[in-house]
């Protein structure tokens, strides 16, 4: 539903399309629901008042990109659990929908926008990660629909079969995140967001992330998984890594530096890199915000068994951005002890003292619950209610203002 704001009775004029008819909920001053009947020149007609409309769209966009196997499921879970409830798959639809909605959120994965199917591509010889293979021009009306408050018919890639099944309804949600391996690389997709999250997994960790899920879950042989990396990496490399340059933050993920050699790799350091001078964001901090910052936090508060933690905090520059960089190396022996990192963070978007940890301790059974992966999406996820909570209230304070006039 698009919300709107009447301001005079007399002319009416819409700054926004609005469906031929339309429930349009008015600003808090003047509640009550009201029809449009669409008319020439962006007119619109209503069978109850007349005026001039500007719609403001409550939706806010947010591009999680990366690779296949990398975390955007686990990540995406995280944050629709910050948002509180669960979220699933629209009601009573495509038992293979990629789309997962809760209250706040709605999930859609940019798979749904292929617009070649499995076949397709093996006849032209192209991956899913070639721009050949995907829609973007559709994306990009579907989601600048959805932003604006109106309810799209989006397509649906079939992971089971391989193709395109009949598209399902999305309504415009509070939260929209758009993820796949495309979100930042269309520019007219990437100026939609409000927000850009790319989860950056070196080879090394992608390798064993795959390897774990796609043997023990898909009864693929490692020889073919190693095929599969390697077939996808050029195409990866061209089209899906540099939209890194794009976010306004990056978690990525490498091997542990605490143990050397080290090829095991469950030991991880991740690095959350934050974008300066983005508007509603502002990085999280450790100590002293601006300061460079080694850390082990190991000792009477903060039980580590080898290789121990290390945290370290800093300015950068990434891809000549400004940005801050937290670093965690290692992994936490009792989650309930993370409150004491917690306490030491700065800037996180909590409601309440703790509440990092209190979501890390919820979810404790997900992947990545023991070290930065987790503790880096639980922040983000953070950041992103606080943004949206900014968005918001900037948006009710200008109708207000608009409604006085
Ligand atoms: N932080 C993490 N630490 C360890 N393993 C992880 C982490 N995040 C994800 N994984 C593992 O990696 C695999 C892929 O994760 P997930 O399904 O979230 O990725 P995805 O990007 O959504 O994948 P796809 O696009 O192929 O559906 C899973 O087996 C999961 O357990
Ligand atoms: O990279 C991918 C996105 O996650 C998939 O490989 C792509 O969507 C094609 O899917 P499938 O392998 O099921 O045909």
């Amino acid at each position: 539903m698009a919300v709107c704001t009447v301001y005079s009775p007399h002319s009416l004029k819409s700054t926004c399309p609005i469906p031929n008819t339309s429930r349009i909920q008015l600003g808090s001053h003047q509640k009550q629901v009201i029809f449009f009947t669409r008319r020439k020149g962006g007119n619109y007609r209503s069978n109850k008042l007349s005026g001039t409309i500007t719609c403001e769209a409550n939706t806010i966009v947010i591009g999680l990109a990366a690779d296949s196997g990398c975390g955007k499921s686990t990540f995406m879970r995280r944050l629709t659990s910050v948002f509180g409830g669960a979220a699933s798959p629209p009601k009573g639809g495509n038992p293979d929908s990629n789309t997962l909605i809760s209250d706040t959120t709605t999930v859609i994965c940019l798979d749904d926008y292929h617009s070649l199917d499995r076949y397709g591509r093996k006849e032209q010889g192209v991956t899913a990660l070639d721009p050949k293979a995907n829609n973007f021009d559709l994306m990009y009306e579907q989601v600048k629909a959805l932003k604006q408050g109106i309810a799209v018919e989006k397509p649906i890639y079939n992971h089971v079969t391989g193709i395109l099944d009949s598209p399902e309804l999305i309504q415009p949600p509070k939260i929209l995140v758009i993820e796949g391996l495309h979100p930042m690389y269309d520019s007219r997709v990437r100026d939609l967001l409000d927000f850009s999250i790319y989860l950056d997994i070196s080879n090394e960790v992608k390798f064993a992330w795959k390897i774990q899920r796609d043997m023990a879950e898909r009864g693929h042989s490692l020889e073919s998984i190693k095929a599969s990396i390697e077939s996808r990496k050029p195409d990866f490399d061209a089209f899906i890594d540099p939209q890194k340059q794009y976010a306004d933050a990056v978690i990525e993920v490498l091997p542990t530096q605490l143990i050397p050699d080290d090829n095991e790799g469950k030991v991880l350091r991740v690095k959350l890199v934050m974008k300066e001078g983005v508007k509603y964001f502002s990085p999280s901090y450790l100590f002293d915000e601006g300061s460079t910052i080694d850390w082990i936090p190991c000792g009477r508060k903060l039980t580590c068994s080898y290789p121990g933690i290390k945290f370290s905090y800093g300015p950068d520059s990434y891809y000549s951005n400004e940005v801050s960089v937290l670093e965690m190396d290692g992994q936490f022996d009792k989650l309930d002890e993370l409150i004491y990192v917690e306490s030491h963070l700065s800037n996180l978007s909590t409601k309440f003292y703790g509440e990092v940890t209190q979501q890390m301790l919820s979810l404790s059974n997900f992947p990545g619950s023991t070290n930065g992966t987790g503790l880096f999406q639980t922040i983000v996820g953070m950041k992103i209610r606080d943004l949206y909570e900014q968005i918001i209230a900037e948006k009710k304070g200008s109708s207000l203002q608009a409604a006085k006039m």
